[in-house]
């Protein structure tokens, strides 16, 4: 039998971190702490770097504010981070994977059953349908729009948000996500809208994050499970 969250249990805005734009520790944690004051539903932490200990260092920092702030934290590609870091922080840690990464499988069976766990599936409803049977806790597609981030992504057409809703899992909308494209990835059905360039490249962290909440709309206010069973706080 499936434990799958319904669709409405993660919902709002998603924003990921990236090491070009937040270069060093504390520039990372000013940005963060604004973007969670003004009210979030998921940080990812995304670091392509190859320094292990800065990647802990950076985790672990991002935990504590995360449960300051009693958001999750969704570790990029990294299973024995994420391993790690839930084992101090409990379940507020998080992974996303994609095509390329560890299995979903492995990633749901060696960080539990409550552990918000997210696939990446491009533009196809066969990868979302495979990631809804291994247990994903959301299903992500994109790029929708032009990405600075990640310029050389496939793009998507927004009509696979639709085309997957009997799923019944969260859906997050990812690339070139910014105020202007907000509502229309909203209206085709993302529960979630993931944003790097549109969030932590902003001069103003805080009012990048209010803007994009207002483009978004009712339910853009976080409203977040932990897994696939307990709620946390939905300030
Ligand atoms: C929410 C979300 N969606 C998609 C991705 C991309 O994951 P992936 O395809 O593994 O690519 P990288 O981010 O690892 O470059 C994501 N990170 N988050
Ligand atoms: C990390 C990532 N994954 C993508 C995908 O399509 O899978 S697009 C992307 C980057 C998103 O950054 P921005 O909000 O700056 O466009
Ligand atoms: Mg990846």
């Amino acid at each position: 039998m499936s434990t799958r969250p319904p669709s409405s249990t993660l919902n709002g805005l998603y924003a990921i971190t990236d090491s070009q734009l937040l270069p060093d520790d504390r520039t990372l944690l000013t940005a963060c702490e604004s973007a969670l004051s003004e009210g979030i539903a998921l940080l990812q932490y995304r670091d392509k770097s190859a320094d292990t200990a800065r990647r802990w260092r950076q985790g672990d920092a991002l935990a504590a504010l995360c449960e300051r702030h009693a958001v999750p934290l969704i570790v990029n590609d990294d299973l024995e981070l994420a391993l790690r870091l839930q084992q101090r922080w409990g379940d507020i840690v998080g992974l996303h994977v994609g095509q390329d990464d560890v299995s979903l499988a492995t990633a749901r069976q060696r960080l539990g059953d409550r552990a918000i766990v997210g696939a990446t599936c491009h533009d196809s409803p066969v990868l979302a349908r495979q990631a809804a049977e291994s247990g994903a806790s959301y299903l992500a597609f994109g790029r929708f729009f032009a990405s600075r981030t990640k310029p050389e992504a496939a793009p998507a057409s927004l009509s696979i948000l639709e085309e997957v809703a009997h799923l019944g899992l969260p859906r997050v909308a990812i690339g070139g996500i910014d105020a202007r494209t907000a509502p229309e990835a909203r209206q085709a059905g993302a529960e979630l809208l993931a944003v790097v360039h549109a969030v932590f490249g902003r001069p103003d962290i805080a009012r990048a994050v209010r803007e994009l909440k207002l483009q978004m709309g009712d339910g853009a206010s976080p409203n977040t499970r932990i897994g696939r069973h307990s709620v946390i706080d939905q300030r």
